[in-house]
């Protein structure tokens, strides 16, 4: 059996689409365009490559968006004053501030800085805590992106096991509560976990977030289940894989997403939805049924 390639591209482009009718709509509505404002402190060369594809999805979107880019030495306090200026612009609609950060700054300070109607992407302890609660909010992007693929490709989760390998803040601990959220039973797998293998092969569906080159095997994987790749390793020839071993892997699985092309273009597009969502509500979003 040979795995369905879940298509991120392609589900994007969709998505896109109907995000360009939304922000047509708000700039008929509202006679200006969502605005977006991505911070970047100097000094991580990927988050370089990344603020540059945000600033091009926006386009094509019509969203308002433009890069802050301060230097590796900004202060803390300079970060501070840089968010609450950003705060207090009615014109912006969301930010983003690119990880990682140069070490002295807290992401801390960052989370608990940026105004929670603006925290598209969802770190801020406000954002957090609904989506502990299960009550509308904004997502961590990439974890949202995770959801979006399973949405767009109609796989059941409702009384399925979902393993997900890893728990960051940003992706594994997110996308653990939406998976619950939509009945899914969830176990999450870290670097304590012994015997990980025992844990990946009960799953219908395999969400691999670590962050290490084809650490997931054919034998890790339950056949038929569906297996999403969120790993992003760069490989030192250049190109990256992800965290499954695509090759090995798309002869078990039911269903897969590549790496590039599955869970990355729906990143961005899912944090262009949520600006939008951003601009609407602080407009005031009676307007949006008209
Ligand atoms: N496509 C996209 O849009 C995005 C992709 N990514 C990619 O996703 C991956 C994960 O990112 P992120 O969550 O930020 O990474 P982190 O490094 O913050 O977290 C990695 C998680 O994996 C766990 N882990 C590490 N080693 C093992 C192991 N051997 N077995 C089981 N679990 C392990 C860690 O456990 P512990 O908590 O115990 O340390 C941790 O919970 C990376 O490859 C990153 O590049 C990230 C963001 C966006
Ligand atoms: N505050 C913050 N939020 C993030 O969500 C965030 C961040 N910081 N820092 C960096 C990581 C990484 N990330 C990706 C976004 C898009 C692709 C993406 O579009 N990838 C494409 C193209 C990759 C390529 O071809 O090189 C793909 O997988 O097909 C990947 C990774 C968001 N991150």
């Amino acid at each position: 059996m040979t795995a369905k390639i879940l298509n991120g591209r392609t589900m994007s482009a969709e998505l896109k689409a109907e995000l360009r009718e939304d922000v047509q709509h708000f700039v008929q509505v509202h006679g200006y365009a969502p605005g977006l404002v991505i911070v970047r402190i100097e000094g991580d060369a990927a988050s370089g490559f990344y603020s540059k594809a945000i600033l091009k999805i926006a386009k094509e979107m019509g969203v308002e968006a433009r890069l802050d880019l301060l230097p590796e030495q900004t202060s803390t306090d300079e970060l501070h004053a840089a968010l609450l200026n950003l705060n207090s612009d009615d014109r912006i609609h969301g930010i983003i501030v690119q990880m990682p950060l140069p070490p002295h700054l807290s992401q801390d300070l960052v989370a608990n800085t940026i105004a929670p109607e603006k925290d598209i992407d969802g770190i801020s302890p406000l954002s957090a805590g609904k989506l502990g609660l299960g009550l509308p909010g904004f997502q961590p992007s990439t974890a949202a992106a995770v959801m979006e693929i399973l949405k767009r490709s109609n796989i059941q989760l409702e009384g399925k096991h979902a393993v997900v390998l890893g728990r960051s803040n940003v992706v594994g601990k997110p996308l653990a509560l939406l998976l619950l959220q939509q009945h899914a039973t969830v176990t999450i797998c870290h670097s304590r976990t012994p015997d990980l293998a025992s844990f990946t092969r009960q799953a219908d569906i395999l969400i691999a977030a670590v962050g290490r080159a084809t650490m997931v095997n054919a034998e890790m994987v339950r056949p038929g289940a569906t297996v999403i790749d969120v790993g992003t390793n760069a490989l030192p020839e250049g190109g990256m894989v992800g965290d499954v071993d695509y090759a090995a892997v798309q002869e078990v699985a039911g269903a897969i997403t590549p790496v590039p092309g599955g869970v990355g273009p729906l990143t961005n597009a899912l944090l262009l939805k949520q600006c939008i969502e951003a601009a609407w509500r602080q407009a005031g979003d009676r307007a949006r049924d008209h």
